[in-house]
């Protein structure tokens, strides 16, 4: 993919520094080996998520300034809501402190003990609400997703013949709705197409079974649209995103993704009894529905990101960011997920390291190498994140064991990309050779993801 210059010059910097190898030594022993658990003064490059982490624009900040902070009525929740109405379709939306806020509240409408809800691929805060109210999820997406070889272009797409198998096994009727994650976040940011997420509604109209976005990061979905799917090729990103949004009945939406804020988020929906339902919860978890657990400026800076976000020289240098880095590690001949995604570059840990058994958490190793290597700080998405079977107690193995480098937006320069790439290749290089990883110090019982500890084998 062709760099352009970014269409933007910098107005504020923020100072970071390079830890020396021995602060890195201390820092990663004191955080148990675990970068979820290190200081963000620790950390030099900081790929964890593109979650919070990205830079907002003038117009954001100034925003902020003008927030109403009125505790009901507040004006800023209005230019939210016409954004939401603008950009996404949806007419009815309730502002949420950030995307788990609207998992919270959507499976607290509509997940029962005994539901079952079929998605593409699970991710970690939308199952454990599906699993707190009783639900199972069921991971319906394309074989294809979990080979991280496989060039196909849109590797988000349900399978929907197994989906069609799991209506008939499990009954329509126990199905609340299913969960479209647009991109598929553990696919390591794969998107999913037009023509089956139009193939996806029809199937499931026929059962009258609501289809709900995960919208957290749809304006990258639309780019890939945009650039791969024929007949797409000549419309905005923003007429994309929209057309998507009206083959689904609502969405869920963590608006510290594509909408560039730092918190945030709403829950949009088309039926005015769930909006109704919807509503009385957010007075319960999140505040007044005209807040939602975001103060008046942040929801200010929420409603111009989005305008911002579809914008096609925005999301064109976001996209073209990730495929550089992406670029350089393939051509380097680093295992990666292929194609590259839309937010992350995402590390095959176990072809890394094919001598450290799944239980001893490649993953969780590398990331830690890779944070010694260079003070670069990603992010374990393998068996780790995965938890263990609520049922029988065994850690999950998903196929995919992966090092997620997420690139916040608007943050780093091809500068800081060219350092890690460099880091990642000598690591990877050395990796190759180690035979032992990681064990528990300490494990939590839920999303053991970001407290759990460890110590090398
Ligand atoms: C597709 C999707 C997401 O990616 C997402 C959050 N992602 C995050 C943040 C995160 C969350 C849990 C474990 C590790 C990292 C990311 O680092 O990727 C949420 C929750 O949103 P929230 O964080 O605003 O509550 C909903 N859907």
């Amino acid at each position: 993919m062709p760099y352009t210059a970014e269409p933007w010059r910098i107005k504020v910097v923020e100072p970071i520094r390079i830890p020396t190898r021995e602060e890195r030594e201390r820092a990663i022993l004191t955080a148990g080996y675990n970068v979820s658990l290190l200081r963000s003064d620790e950390v030099y490059i900081d790929l964890y998520t593109d979650s919070g982490t990205n830079a907002m624009s003038d117009r954001q900040w100034a925003g902020m300034m003008i927030g109403d902070e009125a505790y009901a009525g507040s004006s800023s929740f209005y230019r939210l809501e016409a954004a939401v109405q603008r950009y996404y379709g949806y007419p009815h939306v309730i502002p949420v402190h950030q995307g788990r806020g609207a998992e919270n509240i959507l499976s607290r409408c509509l997940v029962r003990p005994g539901s079952h809800i079929p998605g593409n691929m699970y991710f970690t805060t939308t199952r454990a609400h599906q699993e707190l109210n009783g639900g199972s999820f069921h991971d319906v997406i394309v074989s294809r997703a979990h080979d991280p070889s496989s060039e196909h272009p849109f590797k988000g797409d349900v399978d929907l013949d197994a989906l069609e198998r799991l209506i008939h096994k499990v009954g329509a009727d126990t199905i609340p709705y299913v969960s479209v994650a647009a991109t598929v976040n553990m696919a390591g940011g794969q998107p999913i197409s037009m023509a089956n997420l139009t193939a996806l509604r029809e199937l499931t109209a026929q059962h009258r079974i609501p289809v709900i976005l995960d919208a957290a990061r749809a304006v990258e979905n639309a780019w890939f649209i945009q650039q791969h799917e024929p007949d797409w090729g000549e419309h905005s990103v923003a007429e994309i995103l929209w057309q998507m949004c009206a083959l689904t009945d609502g969405a869920c939406m963590s608006a510290k993704k594509d909408s560039y804020a730092n918190i945030g988020g709403w829950l949009a929906v088309r039926d005015p009894g769930l909006a109704e339902q919807a509503r009385n919860l957010v007075v319960v978890y999140e505040g007044l529905h005209t807040y939602g657990g975001m103060a008046g400026r942040d929801m200010e800076a929420v409603a111009r990101g989005i305008e911002e976000s579809v914008q096609e020289d925005n999301i064109r240098a976001r996209i073209q960011q990730v495929a550089y880095l992406g670029e350089r590690l393939i051509q380097a001949g680093v295992p990666v997920v292929r194609p590259i995604g839309g937010h992350a570059v995402c590390l095959d840990a176990a072809a890394i390291m094919p001598a450290v058994p799944r239980d001893q958490f490649p993953a969780q190793t590398l990331a830690a190498a890779l944070y010694l290597d260079s003070g670069t700080r990603g992010a374990e998405r393998g068996v780790v994140s995965a938890g263990r079977d609520p049922v029988t107690g065994e850690n999950r193995h998903p196929r995919l064991e992966l090092v997620r480098l997420a690139i916040p937006r608007r943050v780093y320069t091809r500068s800081h990309l060219d350092v890690v790439a460099d880091s990642v290749i000598r690591t990877a290089q050395h990796c190759q050779a180690v035979t032992t990883g990681l064990s528990f110090t300490h494990e939590p019982a839920t999303l053991r993801f970001f407290q759990a500890r460890f110590a090398p084998v």
